[in-house]
């Protein structure tokens, strides 16, 4: 039987850089993992693109989404919905493939409960300024909904101590690399528990 991929939630506050350290991964030759396309009622920024950035819906959409269970997890962030479609999720596990979500943090809460044995990292600023200053530098969002953005994470900052890993972005590439030996240490232990259990039930 095909092993199962491996789930990787990559979750923080918004602005700390999570879209530009997936970026960076996905442009690497060798990434083995495939991302999760979201849904969201969020209208599209410039230069988004429906099926790449993000599938915008409508509220209505959204919500019939939710009633039919075609979501792995969902949240209201900011006045919009963001969620993750589970089809698609565990389609790709059970192919053998290694599935990235990049989400915010209630969305990971609702990822671990169903998913304990995936693996979770907390991308983290290296200050609360300096995430202030990568949202307003972003130049996406009015100063409304930075505030809201910035009082939310302070709590998201608080559930950081839930996540396996915690990897702070000061350098994108140095993150990056944290990343990638957080994902092929975790394949390792994974394989040595297989082959232990493999192996204890050979001999009895
Ligand atoms: N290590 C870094 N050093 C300096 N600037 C960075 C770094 N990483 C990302 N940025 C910049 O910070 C801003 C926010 O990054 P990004 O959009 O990737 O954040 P995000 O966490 O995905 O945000 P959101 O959750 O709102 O989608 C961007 O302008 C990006 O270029
Ligand atoms: N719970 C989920 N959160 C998601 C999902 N896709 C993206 N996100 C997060 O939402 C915020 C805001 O995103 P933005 O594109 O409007 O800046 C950010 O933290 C994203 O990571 C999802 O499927 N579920």
């Amino acid at each position: 039987m095909k092993e199962k991929g491996l789930l990787i939630v990559l979750s923080g506050p918004s602005g700390v850089g999570k879209g530009t350290v997936r970026k960076a991964i996905f442009s690497q030759e060798n990434t083995k993992f495939e991302y999760s396309i979201s849904m969201t009622t969020r209208l599209p920024r410039e230069g988004e693109v429906d099926g790449v950035d993000y599938f915008f819906k409508s509220r209505e959409e959204f919500e019939s989404l939710i009633e039919q269970g075609k979501l792995l997890e969902y949240a209201e962030y900011v006045g919009n919905y963001y969620g993750t479609p589970v089809d698609y999720v565990r389609e790709t596990m059970d192919d053998g493939n290694d599935v990235f979500l990049e989400i915010e943090v209630q969305g990971a809460k609702q990822v671990r409960d169903k998913f304990p044995d995936g693996l979770f990292i907390f991308l983290a600023p290296p200050s609360l300024s300096e995430l202030q200053n990568r949202i307003v530098t972003r130049g996406t969002e009015s100063e409304e909904l930075i505030r809201n953005r910035m009082d939310t994470a302070r709590s998201e900052i608080e559930m950081m101590n839930l996540y396996d890993y915690v990897v702070e972005n000061n350098e994108v590439a140095t993150a990056v690399e944290k990343i990638n030996s957080i994902v092929q240490a975790e394949h390792c232990r994974r394989e040595r528990v297989e082959k232990r259990y493999k192996k204890m039930l050979e001999v009895e």
